[in-house]
């Protein structure tokens, strides 16, 4: 494939490794993050020490402070910074974007306020530029590692989706396409907010009977919020779905999960994330998610009652009877409600 000139914006684990990533492919990477200490470190190390130790960047990776020199004539502009901090990433480069410079979003939330997704947001800044979104099970830690690893380009504009396939693509990292922008924005998004129930499962003691049921139950309720919100049902079975919801769950890379194992372990929420010390997503996208149930009218039971741990200082242990003594039902609702089997 033709060498491209990709802006990345966002110096976290997951743009380093990404970094590292395409940089091996022999693009030519630009870096940006706001903060000018790290930049600093990476010019002088060459090694993202704060975020992703232990992985030298090559020499085809150059570092900004300048946000609009970083993306000057490049082709492709990644989103790699926390989801909340997006709109004001955007806000910066407003007015020097080009149409024909391609977005790829790797962030996974919802915006809080808004309840946006961030294919919304981008087009509200860039309405005719190109929009993909990157998503799939990938700890950063694990794709610097070069572990094999499988992640999806969505997008609208199938030329947009195999052109970024094409560009990420490497014998460790396997890229499919999806047209369902919706359903792997809202997948990569809320399976953090049920890596944090699964982290609290874990807090408490419980078991791997616990962590089945809330994955798979936690899948459930968010396909069914995707489906009302637009999406394929058959994608929250794909890896930006029940895929990414299984890394998270289950990973100690997770910072979701690590996080759900203070809170069950008794921290604060704000002992837990700072002790993280990287972005926690999930702790925003539970407040939109249970916003976006109540928007659309979806039940989501196990989403409602992390949002009452986390913002209404209910115990866990409350919480977790809650949800075992809801009134009893169906496992398949369709089953019922289209009255599939005569029942
Ligand atoms: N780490 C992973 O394995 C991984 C994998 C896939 C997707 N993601 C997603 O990628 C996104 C970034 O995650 P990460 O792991 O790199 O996080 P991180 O905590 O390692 O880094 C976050 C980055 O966002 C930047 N940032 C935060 N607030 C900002 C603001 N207000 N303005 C500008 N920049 C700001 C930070 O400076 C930093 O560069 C998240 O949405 C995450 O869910 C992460
Ligand atoms: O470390 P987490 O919990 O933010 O998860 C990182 C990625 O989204 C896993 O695919």
């Amino acid at each position: 494939m033709q060498r491209k000139k990709i802006a990345i914006l966002g110096a976290g684990s997951w743009g380093t490794a990404l970094a590292l990533t395409l940089a091996e492919k022999n693009h030519i990477i630009h870096m940006w993050t706001r903060n000018e200490k790290d930049i600093n470190d990476l010019i002088k190390y060459k090694e993202n020490k704060r975020y992703l130790a232990g992985f030298k960047l090559p020499d085809n990776v150059y570092y900004f402070t300048d946000i609009i020199d970083c993306i000057k004539n490049c082709e492709i502009i990644v989103l790699a910074v926390a989801s909340q901090a997006i709109r004001s990433v955007l806000e910066k480069i407003k007015n020097s974007v080009y149409i024909n410079q391609l977005f790829v979003n790797v962030s996974k939330g919802i915006e809080k306020g808004s309840l946006m997704r961030i294919s919304e947001i981008v087009y509200d800044y860039f309405p005719e530029n190109h929009y993909v979104v990157l998503s799939g099970p990938s700890h950063a830690e694990e794709v610097s590692r070069k572990i094999p690893t499988t992640i999806v380009a969505a997008s609208k504009n199938r030329w947009a989706a195999e052109l970024v396939q094409d560009i990420f693509i490497t014998p460790n990292l396997r890229v499919y396409t999806n047209p369902d922008v919706v359903g792997v924005e809202i997948g990569g998004s809320l399976k953090n907010v049920i890596a944090l129930g699964a982290g609290i499962c874990d807090g408490l003691g419980f078991g791997d009977n616990a962590k089945a049921a809330l994955m798979t139950r936690g899948i459930r309720e968010i396909a069914r919020l995707g489906v009302a919100m637009g999406a394929y049902s058959s994608t929250f079975a794909g890896l930006t779905g029940i895929g990414d919801l299984i890394v998270t769950c289950t990973s100690m890379h997770s910072r979701n999960r690590r996080c759900g194992i203070l809170l069950g372990q008794g921290h604060s929420l704000e002992e837990a994330v700072s002790s993280i010390g990287m972005v926690v997503e999930g702790v925003y996208t539970t407040s939109a998610a249970y916003k976006l149930s109540q928007k659309y009218n979806v039940e989501m039971p196990i989403t409602a009652e992390i949002y009452k741990i986390i913002y209404e200082g209910y115990s866990a242990r409350e919480s977790v009877y809650s949800l075992m003594c809801r009134s009893k039902t169906h496992e398949i609702e369709e089953v019922i409600e289209q009255n599939i089997s005569g029942w």
